[in-house]
């Protein structure tokens, strides 16, 4: 009898193809390809066997996704998005048997309020944004949120315990920097997203809670920065136009307006964990300092973070003076403009965020510590650098002691005269505050209170793969 065949889709790494295929190695690291395999056998009813069976095995693996709700942003990146999806990702979905409501945002906040309240969540296995970090952020707080809601959880109160989100988000990156999909992933390439989708990989990432005053301001999962990450993003949003090139204009500009701002930080030390920001290791797949650190919380209470015990006032330390910058990196921070990231060995999913304190110094010794993100020298290691792997952080700017004086700022004269002095540097005048850059969006207090959550959510990847990963599988149908 003639032979039948029937073609598998069956996602697996550059490498294993090279493998399976005998072509060279990957060029680029930690991308996916599809490749497809051909079975032959010699009767037409024993071939459909293999397929109905191996389609009832990938069916069965409990963790593969079936229903996916997608949020589409047309204004992402280069405004590819809905390209993107259809091109590239939703060919994929469709192969796998993966079924997708799909939903193009038609403003801001529109995936955000839509989680909120009205999408019916129950049916998806998973919620993927194609878009930056500005949509993932939208899903984050859309799912967070509602989780809290049904839970009956105050968002606002600092001191919550708060219920974790069940479902997994996916992100196909089609943003401006993409820095979680990076740093989670290793690349910001859709078609490597979506198989990681496709195959159910889970990686836990830890979240944190940005509070001012007792009211719930934002939730962050990559960078919070004040000084001169915040004042790059202020500047960049007025150049949105010019796309993702307007954050390279943005920093020159304020690389060269060098404007240091005044407060006092307080923090909380993370207490008997593994690893410092120091350290030469990487948060890589499987990572065992995420794991170790995870199980260091509390039995007690296993959704809440930190030990009360090691909370106690005494443990808070304050620092006053003059920031060039602030920032608070919960994960590397990796993205092409960035390879390393802001803090090369913080951990998804450890708990804790990387507080980096820059204090004022010359334009020449900034731009030391801004050339080390791009080599492999420490940006860490210089006199007026300070970096502190924390749980918690509070950040007081030295003019706002009350929030009569936070009106006067978002309000008043200190608005109007900061505004002059930012675009006329050379005038001396440095202005008093700066504004927070919570993962690309503008917070829109100074005073902030910030909380670690460990391993709040989940998303569809597995974190960064070191090549040996792959040399030691004994067969590509182990991933
Ligand atoms: N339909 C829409 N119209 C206008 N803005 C939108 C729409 N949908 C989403 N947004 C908003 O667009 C902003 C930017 O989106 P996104 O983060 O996807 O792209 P980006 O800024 O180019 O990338 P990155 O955040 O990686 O730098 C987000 O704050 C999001 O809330
Ligand atoms: C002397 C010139 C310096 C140029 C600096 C350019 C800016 C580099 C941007 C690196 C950002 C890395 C951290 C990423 C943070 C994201 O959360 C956020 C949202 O997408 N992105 C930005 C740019 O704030
Ligand atoms: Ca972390």
């Amino acid at each position: 009898s003639a032979e039948s065949s029937e073609t598998l889709f069956c996602p697996i790494s550059d490498t294993v193809a090279a493998e399976i295929f005998k072509k060279k190695p990957r060029s680029r690291h930690h991308r996916w390809r599809c490749a497809e395999v051909t079975f032959t056998c010699p009767e037409e009813a024993l071939c459909q066997h293999w397929v109905s069976s191996i389609r009832e095995q990938l069916a069965a693996i409990a963790s593969r996704p079936k229903h996916l709700l997608v949020y589409i942003n047309p204004y992402s990146g280069k405004r590819q998005g809905k390209r993107i999806y259809e091109r590239k990702v939703a060919p994929l979905f469709a192969q796998a048997g993966v079924s997708t409501h799909v939903i193009v945002t038609e403003r801001a906040n529109y995936a955000r309020d839509q989680l909120k309240t009205g999408a019916e969540l129950q049916k998806f296995d998973g919620v993927v944004c194609v878009g930056g970090d500005g949509m993932f952020s939208e899903i984050l707080h859309g799912l967070i949120w509602r989780t809290q809601i049904d839970g009956g959880v105050d968002p606002n109160c600092p001191e919550e315990e708060l219920i974790p989100c069940t479902l997994r988000i996916g992100i196909i990156p089609a943003g401006s920097t993409d820095c979680i999909c990076f740093a989670t992933v290793g690349t910001n390439d859709p078609v490597t997203s979506a198989l990681h989708i496709i195959v159910g990989d889970s990686q836990p990432m830890d979240v944190c809670s940005v509070h001012h005053n007792n009211t719930f301001l934002q939730y962050s999962v990559s960078l919070l920065g004040y000084g001169f990450y915040g004042d790059v993003l202020t500047d960049s949003e007025r150049k949105r136009w010019m796309g993702p090139a307007r954050y390279d204009l943005s920093g020159v500009k304020m690389f060269l307006t060098h404007h240091y701002y005044e407060g006092t930080v307080s923090y909380l030390p993370a207490k008997g964990i593994m690893g410092t920001p120091r350290d030469a290791a990487r948060c890589r797949s499987g990572c065992v300092v995420c794991q170790h650190n995870r199980q260091l919380l509390p039995e007690k209470a296993e959704r809440y973070e930190v030990d009360e015990a090691s909370e106690s006032d005494s443990e808070w330390r304050t620092l006053r003076g003059k920031f060039l910058a602030i920032n608070a990196a919960s994960m590397s921070c990796a993205c092409p403009r960035s390879p390393k990231g802001l803090s090369p060995a913080a951990h998804l999913a450890d708990g804790t965020t990387d507080l980096i304190l820059v204090r004022k110094c010359s334009r020449f010794d900034f731009l030391r510590h801004l050339l080390r993100h791009t080599s492999k020298d420490d940006q860490f290691d210089l006199a007026f650098v300070e970096v502190h792997r924390v749980r918690r952080f509070c950040f007081t700017p030295r003019h706002c002691q009350s929030d009569s004086d936070l009106d006067l700022r978002e309000n008043g004269k200190h608005q109007i005269f900061s505004q002059i002095c930012r675009d006329h540097p050379a005038c001396g005048c440095a202005p008093a505050y700066s504004s927070w850059n919570c993962d690309g969006e503008i917070l829109n207090h100074t005073a902030i209170d910030v909380r670690v959550h460990c391993q709040f959510i989940q998303l569809f990847a597995r974190g960064i793969e070191e090549p040996k990963v792959f040399e030691e599988l004994p067969n590509p149908c182990a991933i």
